[in-house]
């Protein structure tokens, strides 16, 4: 799904005009229908409508404009609706213009007994700084919600006072329950702070025609197309048909990363994963990772030109390599790594295994000058930011902010690279300037060895076919789909999740189509 910024936004909507003749209250009067149908879908099946007591907050804009054509369709359906007109400081309770007492204690009234308050104050055209009495209204709401956490919150488009373009929020700003986001989600949710304040995410159907296509290069990874990329699995299939993994992981400080990884390669479906171990880490890995099979390969000790002639010479066949995860940092292995990449690079593109860079594989090239010049072509890369940061000269790199897309999307083009950045909402891009993000974001995963799960998924997934920009963006978004499934089954919230959990329910995210509509 597209994600499109303010002036992407209002182009769509001047073409829709001018093509379509589908003028402002027309996509107004979808947007309301929608955003009643969503809220109502949402209510389902624990509340209903009726009687539901229902305050709006009523923007000058046609954000407020949408807010009233879905209190007319929840009105209808049978809700209590207040309206409260910001601008005009007006209070309508139940089609009643309120007059008798001073507004501000009515509307007070109101906030305490509402059920639910919907946010249309403002949208994509906010201007400039909320004003102070815009903030005190919100702050009322706020202190409200803090006292009866059943309040449920819900903005129309965006939280007031977001900034749909970078993520930066306004101080008077709401965090609310759920954003019923109108056409295409905006570039700011995907970002801190503004990713805190959207709650869960809803996109209504304003009624654009599907011809009419955003310019933006920048998309959601959503379910439905995660599903639709993973790979066939034919009956007339055998272990061949799913391609061979290698993998040159761990080391003595580190070996759990090649269990991790190749482990989670299997999950998604690899046909054989290879590790390639020397003897003496071998006992560990065959006494904990039945399944795998084992390339062995000198002590790392030994000239780096044994190790990587080693490896090397059982590549033949592999459909995949993973460099990195717990590899460990040395100028013996950093030899290995230039030499294995050398080799690469001289194979046809029919014979190069697609390869994955992760951990300390690009520590490993960081220290070296114009390191993505010894990359063979579609190379995957997946830092997180500190690893960001030391591939790019040493420059602090965001965790969630919106600086990190631009260095992304300037990165992968310089370096040739589908270049993945870690962080809560992770996201891709690819050499010709196309990103995608990861909305779904789960802090059980901030736990060690969640990374190389996520190498070993795209590695399967690229032994399996799939394209390098495709197989990153179904691993992420599965990854965290994963760690949502783990929570809910082994019951835990936010915290407590190791990485190893997530291995047996990479399958069920596979198969998982309710995880989410989007
Ligand atoms: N157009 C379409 O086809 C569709 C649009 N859609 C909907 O419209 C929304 C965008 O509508 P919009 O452009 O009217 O902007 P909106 O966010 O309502 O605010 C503008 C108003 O607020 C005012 N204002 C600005 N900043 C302010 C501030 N800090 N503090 C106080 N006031 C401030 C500004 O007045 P000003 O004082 O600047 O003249 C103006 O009156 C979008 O988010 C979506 O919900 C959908 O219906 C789908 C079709
Ligand atoms: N709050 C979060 N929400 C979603 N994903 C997260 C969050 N924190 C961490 N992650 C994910 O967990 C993984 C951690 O990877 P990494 O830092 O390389 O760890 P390690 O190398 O120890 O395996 C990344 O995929 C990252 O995107
Ligand atoms: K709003």
């Amino acid at each position: 799904m597209h994600i499109v910024t303010i002036s992407e936004m209002k182009t769509l909507e001047a073409q829709a005009e001018q093509q379509y003749g589908l003028t402002s209250p027309i996509l107004m009067q979808n947007a309301g229908k929608s955003a009643a149908d969503l809220f109502e879908a949402n209510l389902l099946p624990t509340y209903s409508l009726k009687g539901l007591k229902v305050l709006f907050l009523i923007g000058p804009g046609n954000n407020g404009g949408d807010g009233l054509v879905m209190a007319e369709h929840l009105k209808n359906a049978g809700a209590l609706i207040s309206l409260y007109h910001w601008k005009e400081q007006k209070l309508i309770v139940q089609g009643k213009h309120q007059q008798d007492q001073p507004v501000h204690e009515l509307l007070t009234t109101q906030i305490k007994d509402a059920d639910y308050i919907i946010d249309a104050l403002l949208g994509t055209g906010r201007s400039r700084p909320l004003p102070d009495d815009m903030r005190a209204l919100l702050a009322l709401v706020k202190e409200e919600r803090s006292r009866r956490e059943s309040l449920g919150l819900v903005a129309i488009d965006l939280p007031t006072g977001l900034n749909a373009d970078t993520g930066e929020v306004d101080p008077g700003s709401i965090a609310v329950d759920t954003t019923i986001t109108l056409a295409y989600p905006k570039l700011g949710f995907f970002f801190f702070p503004g990713r805190d304040y959207i709650g869960d995410l809803e996109v209504g159907d304003i009624g654009l025609p599907d011809a009419l296509e955003p310019s933006s290069h920048t998309e959601m990874i959503t379910g439905q197309q995660v599903h639709k990329l993973l790979p066939e699995r034919p009956l007339n299939s055998n272990k061949g048909t799913f391609g061979k993994v290698m993998l040159l992981c761990g080391s003595l400080p580190y070996p759990g990363s090649a269990f991790l990884a190749g482990n989670s390669a299997a999950r998604v479906g690899a046909g054989l994963i290879t590790l390639a171990v020397t003897e003496k880490m071998l006992p560990f890995y065959a006494s904990s990772f039945h399944e795998a099979t084992f390339a062995i390969l000198p002590e790392e000790d030994a000239e780096s030109f044994e190790r990587a002639k080693a490896l090397i010479e059982k590549l033949e066949g592999y459909k995949a390599l993973l460099i990195g995860p717990g590899l460990g940092q040395s100028a013996n292995t950093r030899e290995v790594i230039l030499q294995v990449l050398e080799h690469l690079r001289s194979l046809p593109d029919d014979k190069r295994p697609h390869l994955v860079i992760d951990a300390d594989g690009l520590n490993n090239l960081s220290a070296l000058e114009r390191w993505w010049t010894l990359l063979p072509k579609d190379t995957v890369i997946t830092p997180h930011p500190g690893e960001m940061g030391r591939l790019s000269e040493g420059i602090k790199v965001s965790g969630g902010n919106i600086e990190r897309l631009e260095l992304a999307r300037k990165k992968a083009q310089e370096w040739q690279v589908n270049l993945l950045l870690k962080g809560s909402c992770t996201l891709i891009a690819n050499p010709t300037g196309n990103t995608r993000i990861n909305w779904w974001g789960n802090p059980a995963l901030a736990t060690a060895g969640t990374g190389d799960v996520l190498a070993g998924m795209i590695s399967g997934f690229l032994a399996q076919g799939m394209s390098p920009f495709d197989a990153a963006s179904a691993a992420v978004y599965l990854h965290t789909a994963a760690a949502d499934l783990v929570n809910e089954h082994m019951n835990i919230e936010r915290a407590g999740l190791l990485a190893s959990d997530l291995l047996p329910y990479i399958p069920m995210s596979l198969v998982n189509t309710t995880y989410s509509e989007l």
